[in-house]
């Protein structure tokens, strides 16, 4: 069983909002060299200012027939990180209802992997077993196949990177760094009661592949959640509550990216 990954078409973050809340050009990846051409050569009514190494943003009506040639447009990238049970998959359900992004669940294309019986499958299952963390380039291969497969171009990428490793992989791998990054913050004994009773037949959702999942999580996780606190990208949320007393802190942190549009 796993958690579909799921797209919405509405969209309320603009890309102009997107260029103008980065605060480096890492944040942004311009990935055609027909988005440079086509930016470039026309002007455009985004009021953010554009360094001489910087295309200036997209035109709404650039950006449009962008979708329509299927081609790229910049990207805007959340990262959810939290640890076994935290909430993360269930209110990445609630920010894609309310914000229209499309949620990859990184767990769950490992385990589409292991149903599909690819190359990869059986390597996949031995490793969710065991609490331990796919190989990095394994999973940012499949995490890049949905981030090119979308006209959706705002993403929750859910429970990925979970290591130093898996973060500085898909930096140079994919070219850019997330927007921002959501941390739920769960004590253990919850996010044990969570897991064990979760239901939905996962092979790791036990106790004893949980304290492995608890044990990586604080050694490998916990490095990637303080990496991205002192670049000030980090959102701690309390993750103890309700479903929606906990949406309620994670929605201002989207509302005022579209305030700023
Ligand atoms: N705030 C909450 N209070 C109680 N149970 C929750 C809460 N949020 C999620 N759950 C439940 O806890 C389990 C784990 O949640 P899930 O979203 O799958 O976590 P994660 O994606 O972080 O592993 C699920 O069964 C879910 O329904
Ligand atoms: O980027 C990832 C995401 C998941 N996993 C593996 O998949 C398991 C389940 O991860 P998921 O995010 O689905 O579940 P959670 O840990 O939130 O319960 C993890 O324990 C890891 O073994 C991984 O190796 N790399």
């Amino acid at each position: 069983m796993w958690r579909r990954a799921s797209t919405s078409t509405s969209s309320s973050l603009s890309s102009s909002f997107i260029i103008k809340s980065s605060s480096s050009l890492l944040n942004l990846f311009f990935i055609s060299q027909h988005h440079h051409a086509s930016s470039s050569s026309s002007s455009s009514s985004s009021s953010s200012s554009s360094s001489s190494s910087s295309p200036p943003p997209l035109t709404m009506m650039q950006q449009q027939q962008q979708v329509n040639d299927g081609i790229p447009i910049s990207r805007f990238i959340t990262f959810v990180l939290g640890g076994p049970g935290s909430g993360k998959g269930t209110q990445c359900t609630k920010i894609v209802e309310t914000f229209g992004f499309n949620h990859i669940s990184a767990g769950d294309l490992l385990r589409r992997e292991i149903v599909s019986d690819t190359k990869y499958g059986s390597m996949i299952l031995n490793t969710i077993k065991q609490g331990k963390i796919v190989p990095s380039e394994v999973t940012v291969k499949l995490i890049l196949r949905e981030l090119e497969s979308s006209h959706n171009h705002k993403f929750l990428i859910d429970g990925f990177p979970r290591s130093e490793e898996n973060r500085i992989a898909f930096e140079q791998i994919i070219g850019a760094e997330p927007n921002t990054v959501l941390f739920f913050d769960c004590p253990e004994e919850e996010m044990v009661k969570r897991v064990l009773s979760r239901n939905q037949g996962r092979v790791d959702d036990n106790i004893d592949t949980i304290k492995k999942r608890l044990k990586v999580f604080e050694a490998l996780n916990r490095p990637v959640i303080d990496h991205y606190a002192k670049k000030g990208k980090l959102h701690k949320i309390n993750a103890v509550g309700t479903v929606d007393e906990i949406f309620e802190q994670v929605r201002p942190v989207f509302a005022a990216f579209e305030q700023l549009n």
